[in-house]
């Protein structure tokens, strides 16, 4: 069998269904698509155009950040230490005013450059301007699900809310038979967006068959404003809608009760769980473990770069399995496999994408990274899921594809001049200050 890639002698995590590993294991590819995986024996027919030696590193499919906003990389330490609608109100709103289009496409390439180099090879991102991300994540070679921010006051983008949907429309036409770029609806919130722009968003993403994204319950005081207008939870408000669906990604949903979760558990939906930003504006604990046990699908996110402050899918993944044990005094909970299928074929199935992407399987999309395993803090082994959670970093990844093309290799950037974004953003930080 002739290919393009064999990835040869790695330790190959699929992370499909059946949870399949090998410890000396072969993958290849032809064009955009794994064509072979399993072990070295059963694999000594492919002829390969190009080999890469794998014996020192554990093969996984790219971490799929369920919930971004990339271009908030040029807000990163620009506000710390506050509660969420003090840091919008008072930072962060006041910076975005100032945003134009070309600002917000040299944050996401800074986002694609740190998300790239930390493994994360596909995601899902929210914003103004979010044309400018689309095109930022197609340079850089990423798979990426896009969606410009709806509100009921005017954006620096598109105007006034009517325009918003004209806007959305055309994004999805742009972007529609692009391979790696998807669109999706994103109204901000329950408590910026009335009932009607609410679901016509939905049924905007109904008849294009596209995901809905929207922050539920990420504080208490976001729930006390809805009870207040609408005599409902968040949660309970968005289900009177018929807003929730297995479409709907639901992003932090950190105050939520019985009933709530119930809700979500019922309809589908799914939730994007961003554990560092809501430990860092102190919004609280999303009840992880028991979406879990109702069987709602749950990702990982970073959230943006100014409230995290990084978008790194290691720590992010890392701090899921610490916080959920010492919240709930069981360590038992939240073990790194079931973590590291959050950040991987969980996030890919919450995005409606699990066919394309999340797991390395004959006729998916070839996404996967290599970590070296050879380093210090790597040894020994026993057991890969346990180093990948709890003793890797983002400095031990060499090499990153997405849809076979390798974007980062040997640890160097292939698709994007660093320097020349860096440079970029120093520059434009300074009219942020
Ligand atoms: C999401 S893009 C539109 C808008 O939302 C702001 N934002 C950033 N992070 C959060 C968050 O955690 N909750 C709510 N809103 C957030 C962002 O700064 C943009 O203005
Ligand atoms: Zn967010």
């Amino acid at each position: 069998m002739n290919v393009d890639l064999f990835v040869e002698n790695g330790w190959i995590l699929t992370m499909d269904g059946g949870d399949r590993a090998w410890e000396k294991g072969g993958m290849a590819v032809r064009g955009e698509e794994i064509v072979a995986i399993g072990s070295m024996e059963s694999l000594s027919h492919i002829r390969a155009e190009e080999c890469i030696n794998a014996a020192e590193a554990i093969v996984l499919p790219g971490f799929v950040n369920v919930h971004t906003h990339a271009s908030m990389t040029l807000f990163r330490g620009l506000a710390d230490d506050l509660p969420l609608m003090n840091w919008l109100e008072n930072h962060i709103f006041p910076a975005e005013a100032k945003l134009t289009e070309n600002l917000v496409g040299l944050g996401a390439e800074l986002a694609c450059l740190e998300m790239m180099a930390s493994g994360t090879t596909t995601f899902c991102d929210m914003y103004l301007f979010e044309n400018a991300v689309a095109e930022a994540a197609n340079r850089a070679g990423m798979r990426a699900v896009v969606g410009e921010v709806l509100y009921d006051f005017p954006s620096p983008c598109y105007g006034p809310i009517e325009k918003g949907f004209a806007h959305v429309e055309k994004m999805i036409e742009r972007w529609n038979s692009h391979p790696r770029i998807t669109v999706a609806l994103k109204p901000h919130s329950p408590y910026l967006c009335a009932p009607d722009l609410l679901q016509k968003a939905f049924q905007m993403a109904r008849t294009h068959q596209l995901p809905f994204v929207i922050h539920l319950s990420e504080t208490l005081a976001e729930k006390e404003k809805i009870l207040a207008a609408y005599g409902k939870s968040p949660t309970a408000h968005l289900a009177s809608l018929g807003v929730l669906s297995p479409q709907t990604l639901a992003a932090h949903c950190v105050v939520m009760d019985g009933e709530d979760i119930a809700l979500l558990a019922e309809t589908g939906t799914c939730v994007a769980h961003n554990p560092q930003s809501n430990m860092k504006l102190a919004s609280g604990i999303a009840p992880v473990p028991a979406f879990l046990q109702a069987g709602i699908p749950v990702g990982l996110g970073t959230d943006g770069a100014a409230s995290n402050n990084d978008l790194n899918m290691f720590s992010e993944m890392r701090t899921a399995a610490l916080l959920h044990k010492v919240a709930s005094g069981d360590p038992t909970v939240m073990d790194a496999r079931t973590v590291l299928r959050m950040a991987t074929i969980e996030g890919a199935r919450c995005l409606g994408m699990d066919h394309k992407t999340g797991s390395l399987e004959v006729g998916k999309q070839a996404d996967f990274i290599l970590i070296r395993r050879n380093a210090p803090h790597m040894t020994p082994m026993y057991n890969p899921f346990s180093h990948v959670i709890y003793a890797a970093g983002r400095n031990d990844i060499s090499d990153v594809f997405v849809a076979g093309r390798g974007v980062y290799r040997n640890r160097t950037f292939i698709t994007l001049d660093a320097e020349r974004i860096c440079a970029g953003v120093r520059e434009a930080a300074r009219s942020f200050c």
